[in-house]
């Protein structure tokens, strides 16, 4: 698992660590990665670091100090570096007065002669002339859209760009972008991993992402965030070993789809075959349906006579009205793990008597969207998705699975797990009730409910980007739209990936 920080939480590491190392040594440390990291990228895309060009993009804080020095380093190995500097007046005098006496050159954003969106000459050209380009216009203590000089700056960067600390125009906390930002091909950030590195446009804008140890970990209190890694997820996944038979790995039910609309409930039991090797047991007006997509699940009409299950996925197409009601109710009352799921989440909103159904000691995870979820708090989702997904989670006691580009899963204990999908393909109709599938085929195993979600979030994005890609892991692969049932195809096909990574 890698733990993510706030802002806060690295400044007061950052203060500890001055303590014991002086500030400039720190700032030389990181700078001194930023170089090496912009020359590797130099010597990718060029062939070799001597005789290219670098322009630092200089803001009036330290991350334009970091830049600064990371110039003066690249200078001894022969590349043309020239810093644009936004703020000339406040710019980190020790890494100017460094990079200077290395040889590089520092011009002024705005001048002389600037041009009618306000760049000079000398800042256009070393942009326009640059092998790569390094931002260092603002890092962790960034407030706000980029201001205008700067943001003009940012547009005209057509080459490779290397982020110190996290793309410029990123909130540092939650990843949103609001104007002209920085797309990093690589983001060299210090110490640990930020919530915009792993948050929203953020985790997209910040590309390639490089955390350089620079003394920060043993000052560093418990992560704001965590992000769950490939191997873990497949060395916990379960799978049937020696003395199993088809109860012992766990029985799930679902309870999902009408009649006239059985969709969700092929897609959510279909899901739960492919995760686990357990048993599916389908309860609801679908059975028939279900029968014939899934010859392996055994199928009811009813909750009342669904048999014997060690988890619940309920919710998706089971309907607003009573009989969906009844569904839920009864569910709730079995004393067995549940994934509440889209129309269950709305039957909570809109009857807060149902809470009273649930066993206080019985697990229980909510998977609203948005609008589901706006109607579960109250109050319409803001741009912190994280601290409404943490209240949310609080409120009701229950893990909170807040879907998105960037799936956020709170624990009623303040645990946050964040999966970054790093694209949007599952966007497609069907495609959460697979998800609710998945989860409820892991809490039916076993596994921990915060994590069972973490898990299945990942898989679940991996099993989609998979199937755009027909299978290729290729990064320069090209994907194509796909449908639920195709996601669904995907998912053993994702579960071998993290159990592949898993082995190492
Ligand atoms: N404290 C240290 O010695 C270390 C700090 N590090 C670097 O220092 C950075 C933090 O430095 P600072 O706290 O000085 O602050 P920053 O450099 O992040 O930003 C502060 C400056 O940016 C300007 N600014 C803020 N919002 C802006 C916006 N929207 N558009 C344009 N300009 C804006 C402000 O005028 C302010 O002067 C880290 O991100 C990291 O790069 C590293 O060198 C590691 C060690
Ligand atoms: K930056």
């Amino acid at each position: 698992m890698h733990g993510v920080w706030t802002p806060d939480q690295i400044r007061a590491a950052e203060q500890q660590l001055f303590a014991e190392t002086p500030e400039p040594v720190v700032m030389r440390r990181a700078a001194y990665a930023v170089a090496v990291h912009t020359a590797r990228v130099l010597t990718d895309i060029t062939g070799g670091v001597s005789g290219r060009r670098v322009a630092l993009l200089v803001g009036a804080g330290n991350n334009g100090g970091d830049a600064l020095w990371a110039g003066a380093f690249l200078r001894r190995r022969g590349v043309g570096v020239t810093a644009v500097l936004l703020a000339p007046e406040k710019a980190h005098a020790a890494g100017l007065a460094a990079l200077r006496r290395a040889g590089g050159r520092a011009v002024s954003a705005e001048g002389p002669s600037p041009d009618t969106s306000g760049i000079g000459a000398d800042a256009a050209d070393a942009v326009e002339r640059a092998d790569v380009v390094v931002d260092g216009i603002v890092g962790l203590s960034a407030r706000g859209a980029l201001r205008p000089t700067a943001a003009e700056l940012v547009r005209r960067v057509v080459v490779p760009g290397i982020a110190v600390a996290l793309p410029s125009g990123v909130d540092p906390m939650t990843g949103a972008v609001d104007g002209p930002a920085v797309s990093a091909d690589l983001t060299v950030t210090f110490g640990g991993r930020k919530p915009c590195h792993v948050l929203g446009e953020g985790a997209v804008r910040s590309g390639e992402l490089e955390v350089v140890d620079i003394g920060l970990d043993d000052h560093l209190p418990d992560p704001e965030l965590h992000v769950l890694q490939p191997a873990e997820i497949g060395a916990a996944w379960p799978v049937p070993g020696p003395t199993d038979d088809k109860y012992t790995q766990g029985v799930i039910g679902v309870a999902a789809g009408s009649a006239t609309y059985p969709g969700a409930a092929v897609l959510a039991s279909g899901a739960a075959v492919q995760a686990t090797a357990g048993m599916v047991r389908y309860a609801g007006p679908a059975a028939d349906v279900v029968r014939s997509h899934w010859p392996e699940v055994v199928a009811t009409g009813s909750v009342r006579d669904a048999g014997k299950v060690q988890a619940w996925a309920v919710g998706p197409g089971i309907g607003l009205g009573a009989s969906g009601r009844d569904v839920l109710q009864h569910v709730l009352e079995s004393g067995r793990p549940v994934c509440a799921d889209a129309d269950s989440i709305t039957l909570f909103a809109n009857d807060p008597t149902l809470w009273d159904a649930r066993d206080p000691d019985t697990p229980l995870v909510l998977t609203p969207h948005a609008g589901e979820f706006a109607r579960l708090a109250g109050h319409e989702l803001g741009a912190d998705r994280v601290e409404a997904a943490r209240e949310v989670a609080a409120r009701f006691d229950a893990v909170v699975l807040l879907k998105g580009n960037t799936t956020i899963v709170a624990a009623p204990d303040g645990r946050v797990l964040v999966n970054d999908a790093q694209h949007s393909w599952p966007a497609t109709a069907g495609s959460g009730d697979v998800l609710t599938g998945l989860i409820g085929a892991l809490l039916a195993s076993g596994v921990e409910p915060w994590l069972a979600c973490g898990y299945a979030a990942h898989v679940h994005s991996l099993a989609a980007d998979l199937a755009a890609h027909a299978g290729s892991v290729d990064p320069a692969a090209v994907g194509a739209p796909i449908g639920a049932s195709a996601l669904l195809e995907a998912v053993p096909m994702a579960i071998r990936e993290v159990r592949r990574a898993a082995l190492g």
